[in-house]
């Protein structure tokens, strides 16, 4: 696909989130509930922070999408986790796994991998995340919530686990990385002070589930395209930021206010693979 294909493809996606507001179920990390609800209201969807299993069957059948954070991971969340993604896949409708800080236990690994029997559409992680999950790494070395590895260094364990569970894996860094297993997309927007604001990949994977809401017959392409609107937000954020307390503050306010010129102008993507 040509780069101006890219950018009016990232465009479509963001209109049809904001004219849409698709419903987006997050049981995520108590770290991240409100950074992720907010960047899912400023790109024009709509959150709904309901994670408990007593909730699911009322609840779930209404969504457009669902996103699945382990950040803060107990073993009373799993069955609330399990019970929205088996729902959410029977029905049809998108869902997204975050792997979140994966390489801190064994409990938390088999959860994930539990989680990834369990068919989600995209599966977004740092570069150390989505090494773990897929196996090419042993256990032991970790750094909990952050990622000792550069985005590229996994690429061949996104292909890998991208094959073996049928999702598409998205790998973020300061070169967001997008597999089906066969292609392999890179999205260079974004800013390195975005690591420094906490929760700032776990609203991506929300973001993501947002836009897999409105194409969810094409992941690979909403899910770059979502990764692509966050960095934009956040390359513009930084140019009014002081640092990351602020930039926290205009990466939202900039999401809200994207606008297509600019959205057409920044967009950067291209086929690595
Ligand atoms: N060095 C970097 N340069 C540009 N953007 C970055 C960089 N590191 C992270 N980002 C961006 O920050 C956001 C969060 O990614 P990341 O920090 O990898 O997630 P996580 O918090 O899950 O480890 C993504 O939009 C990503 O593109
Ligand atoms: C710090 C922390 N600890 C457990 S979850 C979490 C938040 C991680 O957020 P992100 O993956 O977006 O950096
Ligand atoms: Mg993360």
């Amino acid at each position: 696909m040509e780069s101006k294909e890219w950018s009016s493809g990232v465009w479509t996606h963001l209109t049809a989130v904001r004219r849409q507001s698709p419903l987006v179920q997050c049981i995520t990390n108590l770290v991240s509930m409100d950074l992720v609800a907010n960047t899912l209201l400023s790109a024009g969807a709509s959150p709904a922070m309901v994670h408990s299993v007593a909730e699911v069957p009322d609840f779930t059948p209404h969504i457009h999408a669902l996103c699945i954070n382990v950040g803060t991971l107990t073993p009373d969340w799993l069955p609330s986790m399990k019970a929205a993604a088996e729902l959410a896949a029977q029905l049809g409708k998108p869902w997204v796994l975050d792997p979140a800080a994966v390489s801190c236990s064994g409990f938390r690994l088999k959860a994930c991998l539990e989680l990834v029997e369990l068919k989600p559409s995209v599966i977004k992680g740092n570069g150390s995340e989505i090494i773990t999950l897929s196996g090419s790494a042993s256990q032991g070395q970790t750094k909990g919530a952050d990622s000792s590895h550069e985005s590229t260094e996994a690429i061949e364990a996104a292909k890998s686990l991208a094959l073996s569970s049928g999702a598409v894996v998205a790998v973020s860094g300061a070169v967001d990385i997008v597999t089906d297993g066969k292609r392999v997309i890179g999205v260079h927007n974004g800013t390195k002070m975005m690591q420094k604001i906490t929760a700032t990949g776990c609203s991506l994977a929300g973001l993501v589930a947002a836009f897999l809401a409105v194409d969810s017959l094409q992941p690979l392409e909403a899910t770059v395209s979502a990764m692509s609107v966050f960095g934009i937000a956040g390359e513009l954020g930084e140019e009014l930021a002081n640092g990351p307390a602020s930039l926290r503050m205009h990466l939202i306010d900039s999401l809200y206010g994207l606008d297509e010129t600019t959205v057409l102008s920044r967009v950067k993507i291209n086929r690595l693979g």
